[in-house]
């Protein structure tokens, strides 16, 4: 028997069906044919050998075998299910199924599709099938899955850590190392603020500026892990003698500052006075007693940040000129 296969071409009957026994030996993927019985069974009637292999079929098993016997009870409705949606609807179904075989290492996907074969004439139905494995692909899908937790988990570790780093130099860069008072990086922030305010709201406010006396010949005579004492010491001094809302840090070597807000003239002398006289009766370790020179300014209209800084400098300055241990305002 001859066949046209297109304008050029004739091919016979048996060599078309030599190739697509060809084709239905030789496929990795596994090929199948069910007939749809009256009572809702489907038998097998064609697997190709990849199914055969895979599923170890008999050869009573792999051609005209009842699902229904072949399968336990909730696969069979699971898989009937499908092959009579592809028969009433006439269409293709696609889906995805998982089995755990028993020679194999865990779970294995196949991916399904289903075509409706319905003769006309005799009224037989039958499903062809055809099922490719995935499950490699879905190993890696997996892997990569894992790999992309980790990751994520890698990141969170590392961004908590930078936030604990960022959150660590925010306080080092706002606070002195030696005396943990406000750094001048702060104390500028801080006075800025206030200038702001007292411009806005008309605020008064108020500066203390302090300088150790003779702090360089306790260096010179103990050395400097003394003088670093020395400074730790009056820094402590310093945070009992103001309020809470007073604003105090190192603006350099051994010279602080106070920011003293909504404060007059009579204020800052309040202060300089607790400080002066809690200072003189603290006994510096290895020490003894010392001084300090004091220059105080209070917030005037035309100021700005500069401006004030250089008054109660000037004022300071004014202090050891007149023989250190003073307080002088401008
Ligand atoms: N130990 C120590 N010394 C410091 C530190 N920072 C600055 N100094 C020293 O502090 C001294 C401050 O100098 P001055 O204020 O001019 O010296 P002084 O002896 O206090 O002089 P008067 O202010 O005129 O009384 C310098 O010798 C600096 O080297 C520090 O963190 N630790």
């Amino acid at each position: 028997m001859i066949k046209q296969v297109n304008e050029h071409k004739t091919v016979s009957c048996e060599d078309e069906l030599r190739f697509f026994k060809a084709v239905w030996n030789n496929s990795e993927d596994n090929l199948f044919i069910v007939l749809k019985t009256e009572d809702g069974d489907f038998i097998t009637e064609r697997t190709n050998p990849a199914l055969v292999k895979l599923f170890q079929f008999t050869p009573e098993q792999a051609s005209g075998s009842s699902l229904k016997a072949l399968l336990p009870a909730e696969a069979f409705q699971k898989i009937a299910q499908r092959y009579n949606d592809c028969l009433q609807n006439n269409a293709a179904v696609h889906y995805e199924e998982s089995h755990v075989l028993d020679d194999s290492g865990g779970v294995r996907y196949w991916e399904t599709m289903l075509l409706p074969i319905i003769d006309e004439q005799t009224g037989e139905q039958r499903v062809f099938g055809i099922s490719r494995e995935f499950t490699r692909l879905k190993r890696i899908e997996e892997q990569l899955k894992l790999a992309n937790e980790r990751l994520e988990e890698k990141v969170k570790a590392r961004t908590k850590e930078l936030e604990e780093a960022l959150q660590k130099m925010e306080k080092i860069s706002i606070y002195d190392k030696l005396t943990k008072l406000y750094n001048r990086h702060k104390l500028d922030d801080e006075l800025t603020n206030e200038i702001n305010f007292a411009k806005r709201y008309g605020n008064c406010f108020g500066l203390i500026l302090m300088d150790v006396d003779n702090f360089k010949t306790i260096n010179d005579s103990l050395g400097h892990v003394i003088g670093d004492k020395v400074l730790v010491e009056f820094a402590d001094v310093l945070k009992q003698s103001i309020r809470q809302t007073d604003i105090a840090g190192r603006w350099g070597g051994d010279e602080f500052l106070i920011i003293v807000p909504k404060a007059s003239r009579e204020t800052i002398l309040h202060l300089v006075n607790t400080l002066q006289k809690n200072i003189k009766q603290h006994e510096f370790e290895k020490v003894g007693l010392l001084t300090l020179s004091i220059g105080g300014a209070v917030y005037k209209e035309s100021d700005d940040v500069d401006s004030i800084i250089q008054r109660a400098d000037r004022a300071l300055y004014k202090s050891k000129n007149k023989g250190k241990d003073n307080f002088t305002f401008e």
